[in-house]
């Protein structure tokens, strides 16, 4: 079995007896191991699975990872790989008590204590020490999902808010080369991992959005090719410059998140609506009890809405055209 059956099956991996070229690897919970070569010219962090039916990001960082473990890949990049929740991957399950994605950065105060809460801690911990002995030398994490909905652009990321920081334009090109179309610019603080890992551990954190979810083994339409490519070139240690790139994808701002906040929470899109339909100004895209959300903005696109979130989360972004 490799090691994505052995964790889909609560096994405990066969680790290789040796690893080639000096390499070490590191078991740092499940799921959860880094890799390092003697020498790393920079620190990849690779996670998925963070939300447990988004398997096509799963099998694509499994494989990689098993021809790590098999020797047919030398990586020269130090590497962290995050299967973020295994018992959501083996019921197939967005996520089990808690969404893991809402729980990153939050005290405990706010997220309780329950399993997902306690893999939120365990995952962030994993991510500050692998960045913390990186030192000085470059860090990018790129946070793999899949979304609920089909969308009019299939593959885009997420560019968490960078505070101070500008919006690096060679890492917007290094997406392109991953096969991403669109970007969102967002604008301000999120519970997610790659808000987390951009925040609080110096990383370039990025989600990536790379079609629709789907079960194990039915990912056939899921085009990871550009990824994989950009991926290899990576863990071999190759840091391409992207930044005079000819490939750029389209930029959105979000202008406004829509949240959930009572169970009166009504959300006037069908279920069929894609992500980045765009919205008229003045439609009337979801009361809550008296609130009322009007699309206001010209040109908006409504992207990952969502009524069945919990109450105080968000329930869809608001987008906008925007440039650099
Ligand atoms: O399709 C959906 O509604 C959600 C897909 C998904 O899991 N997206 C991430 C985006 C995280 C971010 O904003 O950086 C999420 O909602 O956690
Ligand atoms: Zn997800």
């Amino acid at each position: 079995m490799n090691y994505l059956e052995q964790l889909l099956h609560a096994q405990s991996p066969d680790w290789p007896a040796g690893l080639p070229g000096g390499l070490r690897l590191s078991v740092l919970g499940e799921g959860l191991l880094a890799i390092e070569p003697a020498a790393p010219v920079f620190d990849l962090f690779i996670s998925c699975g963070i939300h447990g039916n988004e398997t096509a990001p799963i099998e694509l960082a499994a494989s990689l990872l098993q021809e790590v473990l098999d020797g047919q890949l030398l990586p020269r990049a130090r590497l962290l790989f995050a299967f973020g929740n295994p018992e959501a991957m083996r019921r197939n399950e967005r996520y089990l008590d808690d969404d893991l994605n809402r729980l990153f950065g939050k005290p405990r105060e706010q997220t309780g204590d329950g399993p997902a809460a306690q893999r939120a801690r365990e995952l962030e911990q994993a991510a500050c020490a692998f960045f913390a002995a990186s030192g000085s030398r470059w860090k990018l994490h790129y946070d793999l999902h899949t979304a609920i909905r089909g969308s009019k652009i299939e593959q885009f990321a997420i560019y968490p808010f960078p505070h101070e920081q500008a919006f690096d334009a060679g890492e917007i090109g290094r997406l392109a080369a991953c096969g991403i179309e669109a970007v969102l610019l967002q604008s301000k603080a999120s519970p997610t991992f790659s808000y987390y890992t951009r925040r609080h551990c110096g990383a370039h954190g990025f989600t990536l959005e790379l079609g629709k979810a789907r079960p194990f083994g039915q990912n056939q339409e899921v085009r990871l090719d550009k990824l994989e490519a950009e991926l290899r070139r990576l863990i071999a240690g190759e840091q391409r410059d992207y930044r005079a790139s000819a490939a750029q994808p389209t930029l959105f701002k979000v202008a406004r998140e829509l949240v959930k906040h009572s169970d009166a929470f009504v959300l006037h899109l069908d279920d069929a609506v894609e992500n980045f339909t765009e919205l008229a100004a003045g439609y009337l895209l979801a009361e809550d009890g008296a609130q009322r959300f009007v699309v206001e903005e010209p040109g908006a696109r409504i992207v990952f809405p969502n009524r069945k979130v919990k109450n105080g989360l968000r329930a869809g972004l608001l987008v906008v055209p925007t440039t650099l």
